[in-house]
């Protein structure tokens, strides 16, 4: 390659504009032009994007220099410049990301010690467990609100194979916190379903076997077809990475499907921020001494004031706490 830094071979030194060269933040340009879009899938630097408005067609664009380090996300609302055409090997440009309602984010693990943010301006998390065949694991369920939770997302339970087993053991963990839920079967009819999801934007989660790919199939009749158009659009065989996914769903509203998602980091996650999504419960620690953490046998927590059928709802709201600490999945 070159022989210097600076050397004359070194083309980069001529093609590469100097830092001090941009143009000061009063004179950038304030992308008039730029297309509205929405991220649909992340792979190796290369952002799937579909645009709002028009023909909705599949663009595949990359960041943009002025965003610099800022992630871009599934879910993020774009804008977009350049070749917007969506034509085979056609690479727009995303110049700016819309402040995002909400982020859901994953742990961190070995591989990368921060939480990092996978799925952006969702308002729902739906948690898809099997009754039986795969037996329900209620801390991960547990967890799996927690994240919900701190996200501001609203939780759905959606227990599938009720030909398999009874809902009711699983459901009374719940029902005291009023988590809304669904129940289905083998061919039964998803109405209910469709109806929790209608206008809004709903990330879901399930383990492999729980029965989310039927799940989607049937909500998505042509999933299998938009899948395909995003692969012929990233070069891919088929949707191989572990990005998220966003469809959208026939009529108004859209689903995220999370193959990548195995754990949530949760770290983050205070105490006083999840008691909020429990106004009653909320209202009960007021009298709670300062640091209070409100779980079991804390000296003085309002939480033991609970009377009644807030006795139980105190109960879950606190497994709901401790599964924070617990397990590395969800
Ligand atoms: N009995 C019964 N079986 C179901 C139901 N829903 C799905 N299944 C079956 O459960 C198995 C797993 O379903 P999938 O939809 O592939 O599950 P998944 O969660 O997407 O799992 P992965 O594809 O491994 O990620 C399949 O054999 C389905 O036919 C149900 O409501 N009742």
């Amino acid at each position: 390659m070159s022989t210097g830094r600076y050397g004359a071979e070194d083309p980069e030194s001529y093609e590469r504009p100097r830092r001090r060269t941009r143009p000061r933040t009063k004179d950038r340009p304030t992308y008039d032009d730029a297309v509205p879009a929405v991220v649909v899938t992340v792979d190796r630097g290369r952002y799937t994007c579909r645009l709002v408005e028009g023909d909705q067609s599949v663009v595949m664009a990359m960041k943009s220099r002025p965003l610099g380090r800022k992630g871009v996300v599934v879910g993020d609302r774009v804008r977009l410049v350049g070749d917007t055409s969506g034509d085979d090997g056609s690479l727009a440009r995303i110049v700016l990301v819309d402040e995002r309602t909400t982020v859901l984010r994953r742990t961190a693990d070995d591989d990368d010690p921060v939480e990092r943010v996978i799925v952006s301006n969702a308002d729902q998390l739906v948690v898809v467990t099997a009754l039986a065949d795969p037996e329900p694991r209620q801390g991960l369920v547990d967890r799996a609100l927690v994240a919900a939770y701190a996200a501001g997302m609203a939780p759905l339970l959606v227990l599938t194979k009720a030909d398999l087993a009874d809902p009711e053991p699983v459901l009374e963990a719940y029902r005291p916190l009023g988590v809304p839920y669904v129940v289905t079967q083998r061919g039964a009819d998803l109405a209910e379903l469709r109806e929790r999801l209608a206008g809004r934007t709903s990330v879901l989660l399930g383990h492999s076997g729980v029965g989310k790919s039927t799940l989607v199939n049937a909500l998505v009749p042509d999933a299998f077809r938009e899948v395909g158009v995003v692969n012929a659009v990233t070069g891919r065989g088929r949707h191989t990475s572990t990005s998220a996914l966003l469809l959208a769903l026939p009529g108004d509203g859209w689903i995220v499907d999370t193959p990548g998602i195995r754990s949530f980091g949760l770290n983050h996650v205070e105490p006083d921020q999840l008691i909020e999504a429990f106004d009653d419960l909320h209202e009960l620690t007021r009298s709670c001494p300062r640091g209070c953490t409100h779980g079991d046998g804390e000296p003085e927590c309002g939480l033991d004031e609970a009377t009644g059928q807030q006795v139980d709802r105190v109960r879950s709201f606190r497994r709901l706490l401790a599964s924070r600490e617990s397990g590395a999945a969800y």
